[in-house]
This record gives structure tokens, C-alpha cells and sequence, in this order.
């Protein structure tokens, strides 16, 4: 084969992906193995940085040993979890603190009372939520004795997933990251491009441990040859969402996309000025390319997919997550059942770690189906919380007449993207046609494009036929809002303190 193809790390939350494609989107060869998740304590999250480099190693292995030659490698990475290594030796020296993770929901609580907030929304485009690296960095200096001045002294470098994997892939040369990663940390200003000192240092994080922020396609470093058996061009780095972004092609202001997967990641593209956010969405970097940066606004949604996992793993209901759909089918409606899972607290545009879930309104006719249903329809419904707070921020952006139009079309992605009433339920809660991806992979595909773009050997334009299916809205969009408002009343009844 001669046409130029791209090998794509994928380093996921549950699950580590390696993928060589052709710039049309063919995966030519691929491979994907999980690996374990952690829950040491309630709220805690945390992956084995080992696990995560074995499972990432051995799928780029076995991707490659399909015989073909890439002409560049793009790695794409879950965000803000949070990585700490030995200089000398590379060994992880804590385990990973997953982005799920709220053990550090006391140091953000403390930081929120002495007035920060603002401060860091203002810099960062973030909350002080536990969701964000910069306070998980806190709090295993605050929990590890000696830890913080290993870093100081550079003896321990700290970093996000991706700067932990091009660490083992450069053979130990390079601790970097890119702007869309750094831009996860509240330790980024969006302003300038860089850390920002004053940051730092309320969060206590020295500035010896931080990697150096490169951008996310050009010619960016490359393999250690005894690491994959070969030297490649590493030239496209993100981080997943944002990946998927530049995946999707929503490459002009206003367009946008939703990967259904572990949690719902909603970005639009916004362009080349940060839009501040009135309504508790972020301000976040898309990618960076030729030190030009595109913005974007996301509402990142902490749990999605990860609902019908516990309905297959809590609660034993069936055996494969897209078996959700025909037991959902099974009934015409949740039948009053309001599912609201907030596992981990709730995120965009609450942002209350101390929210827990509920199942409401079963009487004694409730179903497994309708369960099932209700979780389906949770996913939906907390989508639709974020592009009300998205299409909020864009009329409010208006006011200068500099504004986007309210969102008109939606593209979706991610595995349970895959789910076709989930797809129809959105639009309809929309009121706008869900675009679902041709390429499963899209994430990937991104990383791939952005190496494609960053090496020259893939066109800029994306490839045209990207689309799988179209859902268009098919209620009433009073019958929407009614049935939004009930969900409403629900989130409402899960809050500790009423909001
Ligand atoms: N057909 C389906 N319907 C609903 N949810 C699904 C379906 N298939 C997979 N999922 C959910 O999607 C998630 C996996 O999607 P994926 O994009 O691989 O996630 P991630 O990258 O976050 O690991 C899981 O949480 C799973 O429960
Ligand atoms: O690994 P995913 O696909 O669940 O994505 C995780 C996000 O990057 C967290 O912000």
C-alpha cells in the first residue's frame, strides 16, 4: 500500500486504542485492550500509570505488526488526569488520579472560601472543581510526604496522560504537552499560552514539574526506536475531546460535537478569541497549530455511558451496554421513571461534586425497561442542559454583535452514539438533527488528523463523507420542553441543598 497512513494512540479512560488509518478514515489496523480501574475509597478514581502504558504499548505493537509503515504518529489522551514520574528511572510514583476522581473536593472547597474562583475562571476558563488536574496536584502534595520537593528539584516530573506516554516513547528525552491538555489544568493562561506563575503557586504546584507546552500538530518530537522498533515522527497531540472535534470537522466557528462515551463531552468551536462563559460551561483550548489557537466552549458531562455500565455491572440487567437499547425498546416511554446519575456529582453547568443519583417515580408497574429507558433518556437530558447553557453564552456574545447562531445541528460520536434511540431521543429534547459519525473511531481519527496535517501528508480538508445517519426531531418542541422541565424538578431532588 502506498498511500500515506497515520498510526493513532488512543489513550482512553477505560481502554487503550491503537489505530493506523488512511487519511479517508479506514482503520487499516488497529488494536484496543482495557485495563483496570481503581476505586481505592468513595469518590476516589485511579488508574496504574504502568497499566496504562502496557495496555498503550502493546496495542501500538500490535497495530504495527500488521506490516505497514506510518508516515507519522498522533497520540490523543483521557484529559486532567493527573500522572507524577521519577526523572531517572520513569517509574509512576504514585498511581494516576483520574479525572473522575473528587478526592480533591476539600482543597477546592477551601480555595472557592478564600474568593478564588473568579481568579481562576478569569485565567483559565475552568471552576475549581475536582474534575481539573491542578487540584488533584494539591492534594497528593498535601497527602505525600517529600513529594512536592522531589518536584521542585525536577527529581519528579508531573504531568497529564500524554506527557507520561511521550516520556516512555521519546525514551525518556521530552516532557511535553500540548495547549489543549495544558488548558485542563487551572494552571494555564489562556491569554498568554503558557503557566501562569500566580496559579502555580496558589495551587502549590512547582513549576519544575510542569512540561513544556508544545503545539498540537507540526513536527513535534519523535519515537525512541527501541521503544516501537521504529523512529516516528510524533505530529499530532491532543486531548481526547478535542480531538474528536478536529475529528468531526467542525473546524469553523459555531460547529459542534458530542462524544457519547464514559461521561458526554459537548464542544463548539468558537473560533480564535477565548468566549468567557456566563452559565458555568469552559473556556478551553480546541488545538493549537502554527502557535495559532482555536477555542472552543465545552460542557463536559461527568457521567454518560458510564449509566448503562452500572446498569450492566451494578445492577446485572444484561450482559453487553448495547443490549440497553432493545430493553429500553421494550417499553414506549420511562414510564414516569426519572434516572438522574450523578455517580460522581454532577458537571456542566451545576458543577456540584456533592450531588448523588436517584431513581424516582417507580410504582410497583416500574420494568427493567424502563430503567433502562430512563437511563437513556438521563444522557440526553443532561446534553441538553449543556447546549442551553451554550446557546445562553452565544446570544449573550451576541449583545456585542460578534455572536454565533443558537446551535443548529449537533454531531454526535463515541460508543454509545452507536445507541439509535438514544440518538433519536436527543433530537427530539433538541429540537435539532443529530449527525451521527461514518467513523467509530473518531477520537482517533482526529489524533490521526492532526498528525496528517502536522507531517503534510494528509490534505487539511477533512474527508466529505463523514456522516453514518441523520436523526431529525421528530416531537413537539412544547412536548420537549415539558419533558425537560420534568428532568429539571429531578436534578433539583438530588442537590443536598436546594440551589
Ligand atoms: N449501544 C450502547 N448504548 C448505550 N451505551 C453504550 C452502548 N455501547 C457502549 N455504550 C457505553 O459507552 C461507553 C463506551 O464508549 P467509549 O466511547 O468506548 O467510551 P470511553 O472512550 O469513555 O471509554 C460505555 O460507558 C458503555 O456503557
Ligand atoms: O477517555 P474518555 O473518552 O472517557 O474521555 C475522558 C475525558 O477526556 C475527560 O475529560
Amino acid at each position: 500500500m502506498t498511500e500515506p497512513l497515520v498510526l493513532a494512540l488512543d489513550q482512553g479512560t477505560t481502554s487503550s486504542r491503537a489505530l493506523l488509518f488512511a487519511a479517508d478514515g479506514r482503520v487499516v489496523a488497529g488494536a484496543q485492550r482495557e485495563f483496570p480501574q481503581l476505586f481505592p475509597q468513595p469518590g476516589a478514581v485511579e488508574h496504574d500509570p504502568e497499566a496504562i502504558w502496557d495496555s498503550q504499548l502493546a496495542t501500538a505493537k500490535e497495530a504495527l505488526a500488521a506490516g505497514f509503515k506510518p508516515a507519522a504518529l498522533g497520540l490523543t489522551n483521557q484529559r486532567e488526569t493527573v500522572v507524577l514520574w521519577d526523572r531517572t528511572t520513569g517509574r509512576p510514583v504514585t498511581n494516576a488520579i483520574v479525572w473522575q476522581s473528587r478526592v480533591s473536593a476539600p482543597v477546592c472547597e477551601r480555595l472557592k472560601g478564600e474568593g478564588l474562583e473568579p481568579l481562576f475562571r478569569d485565567r483559565t476558563g475552568l471552576l475549581l472543581d475536582p474534575y481539573f488536574t491542578g487540584t488533584k496536584l494539591t492534594h497528593l502534595f498535601e497527602t505525600h510526604a517529600g513529594l512536592r520537593a522531589r518536584c521542585e528539584r525536577g527529581d519528579v516530573l508531573a504531568g497529564t496522560v500524554d506527557s507520561f506516554l511521550l516520556w516512555r516513547l521519546t525514551g525518556g528525552r521530552r516532557h511535553v504537552t500540548d495547549a489543549s491538555n495544558a488548558s485542563r489544568t487551572l494552571l494555564f493562561n489562556l491569554s498568554t499560552g503558557d503557566w501562569d506563575e500566580e496559579l502555580c503557586g496558589l495551587l502549590n504546584v512547582p513549576r519544575a514539574c510542569l512540561p513544556e507546552i508544545v503545539d498540537s500538530a507540526g513536527r513535534l518530537t519523535e519515537t525512541d526506536p527501541a521503544v516501537l522498533g521504529e523512529r516516528l515522527p510524533v505530529c499530532g497531540l491532543a486531548g481526547d475531546q478535542q480531538a474528536a472535534t478536529f475529528g468531526q470537522g467542525c473546524l469553523t466557528p459555531g460547529s459542534a460535537k458530542n462524544t457519547y462515551g464514559t461521561g458526554c463531552f459537548l464542544l463548539m468551536n468558537t473560533g480564535g478569541t477565548p468566549v468567557p462563559s456566563a452559565n458555568r460551561l469552559l473556556t478551553t483550548v480546541g488545538w493549537r497549530i502554527g502557535g495559532r489557537t482555536t477555542f472552543c466552549l465545552e460542557g463536559a458531562v461527568l457521567v454518560a455511558g458510564a449509566a448503562v455500565q452500572w446498569l450492566r455491572d451494578g445492577l446485572g440487567l444484561f450482559e453487553n451496554a448495547a443490549e440497553v437499547e432493545a430493553l429500553a425498546e421494550t417499553v414506549p416511554d420511562a414510564g414516569g421513571v426519572t434516572f438522574v446519575p450523578a455517580f460522581v456529582g454532577l458537571g456542566a453547568p451545576y458543577w456540584r461534586p456533592d450531588a448523588r443519583g436517584t431513581i424516582a417515580g417507580i410504582t410497583r408497574g416500574t420494568t427493567r425497561g424502563h430503567i433502562a429507558r430512563a437511563a437513556l433518556e438521563a444522557i440526553a437530558h443532561r446534553t441538553r442542559d449543556v447546549v442551553e447553557a451554550m446557546n445562553a453564552d452565544l446570544s449573550e456574545m451576541g449583545k456585542d454583535g460578534a455572536g454565533l447562531p443558537p446551535l443548529t445541528r449537533l454531531n454526535a460520536d463515541g460508543g454509545a452514539s452507536r445507541n439509535d434511540l438514544l440518538m433519536q431521543t436527543q433530537a427530539d429534547l433538541l429540537g435539532v438533527p443529530v449527525r451521527r459519525t461514518a467513523v467509530a473511531e473518531i477520537t482517533a481519527f482526529g489524533a490521526a488528523r492532526l498528525a496528517g496535517l502536522g507531517t503534510g501528508v494528509w490534505p487539511e480538508e477533512p474527508p466529505t463523507a463523514l456522516c453514518d445517519r441523520d436523526f431529525l426531531p421528530r416531537i413537539d418542541p412544547a412536548e420537549a420542553d415539558r419533558r425537560h422541565a420534568a428532568w429539571g424538578r429531578a436534578v433539583r431532588g438530588c442537590l443536598p441543598t436546594a440551589e
